[in-house]
């Protein structure tokens, strides 16, 4: 049997199965989601992280490209009960260490009882704990990571839905989920994926219908340029985001985030909606919320949970944001129309511009 080792933040080490090998650090998370694994491990928010599956089983029904949600995996390594050979041989040929037969309820209960916390892995014919407990000291703060944004996005821009008649959408790829933009293009918009780090000119040059930011990993204070972006077009052109797009769109228009302890990460939180006194199941992937929305904006939709806002209006400005994932893969479609909603505020500013007859 491989060994493998995990060495929790404190120094606590638990042994499992290796099941790829390697050695990894990042910050130790859990999602309760009980499918859509191949979704989460290609979703590129959990660059930089350690996943734990809270849910027992991984890989049950194998590995489908045509469920990716990128071209590669982004967790750094992979904790659970128990894990296929389908899946444990796709991270192997992706070079992401995994392991299975510990215990990952003690490791769930660790991270809800201390939070998120920093982790270090060691997997291989020759490991020791030694070795996990070297990544662990190694392993940085996530606010740390402050170039996150590059690792994940475009490097050029790319035009989906080309020609499409419906609106134009610029979609700052912050590390974007393939299902925002297909779940665009899919209502006729005409999308352009632009690099985390766009200037004001290359969205001037799109001339877009809404400003989109995208979710993304790691700390939103080092996104200082989509923030900027947000400041440069709110006035004239409707803006919208998702999961770290909500968390950019506050801290451009006068609000904060925060780190919450431990996050929310699954495909059954509930949602109400402050308008209508609906409740949803979403669909969720963060560690860091809006704390204060500031002035410019109000909340629209809360966790039923823990009451942290999960979508944001403006108040004068177009601006329509969700915290958790609308475009849903993993888990329910409740809350796809928000897509429409978008496009719709978007549609009304094409209107708008259209010149008057003389
Ligand atoms: N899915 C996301 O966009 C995650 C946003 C941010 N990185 C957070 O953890 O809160």
């Amino acid at each position: 049997m491989t060994a493998a080792y995990v060495a929790l933040e404190g120094g606590h080490v638990i042994e499992g199965r290796g099941r790829a090998p390697g050695t990894a650090r990042g910050e130790l998370v859990f999602t309760t989601a009980y499918t859509g694994y191949e979704e989460s491990l290609t979703d590129p928010s959990y660059e930089e992280q350690i996943l734990t599956f809270s849910y027992p089983l991984i890989g049950n029904y194998g590995v489908r490209e045509e469920r990716f949600e990128d071209d590669r995996v982004h967790p750094r390594a992979v904790l659970s009960r128990e894990l296929t050979d389908d899946v444990a041989d796709w991270l192997e040929s992706e070079g992401v260490p995994a392991m299975d037969h510990l215990d990952t309820r003690e490791v769930v209960t660790d991270i809800r009882d201390e939070g998120a916390m920093k982790c270090g892995i060691a997997v291989g014919e020759d490991v020791t704990e030694e070795d996990a407990l070297a990544e662990l000291e190694a392993c940085k703060e996530m606010s740390d990571h402050t170039e996150i944004g590059a690792q994940v996005s475009v490097d050029e821009v790319e035009v989906h839905g080309a020609g499409n008649d419906g609106e134009t959408v610029a979609l700052i790829d912050c590390g974007a989920k393939g299902s925002i933009t297909s779940s665009l293009v899919e209502r006729d918009a005409e999308v352009h994926v632009l690099p985390y780090d766009a200037s004001v000119e290359d969205v001037e040059s799109v001339d877009p219908d809404v400003l989109f930011i995208s979710n993304g990993p790691g700390d939103p204070a080092n996104y200082e340029q989509a923030v900027s972006l947000v400041e440069a077009f709110v006035e004239d052109t409707p803006v919208a985001g998702i999961c770290l797009g909500q968390q950019i769109v506050a801290r451009a228009l006068g609000g904060t985030t925060e780190k919450m302890t431990f996050g929310h990460r699954g495909v059954n939180q509930p949602v109400l909606d402050l308008d209508s006194g609906r409740v949803v199941m979403t669909t969720q992937n963060h560690g860091y919320t809006v704390d204060e929305p500031g002035d410019a904006l109000e909340v629209s939709q809360i966790n039923v949970n823990d009451d942290t806002p999960e979508g944001l209006d403006g108040v004068e400005y177009d601006v329509l944001t969700r915290q958790y994932h609308p475009e849903a893969n993993p888990g329910p479609e409740d809350t796809l129309d928000f897509f429409d909603d978008v496009l719709e505020m978007a549609g009304d500013r094409s209107q708008r511009a259209v010149p008057a007859d003389d």
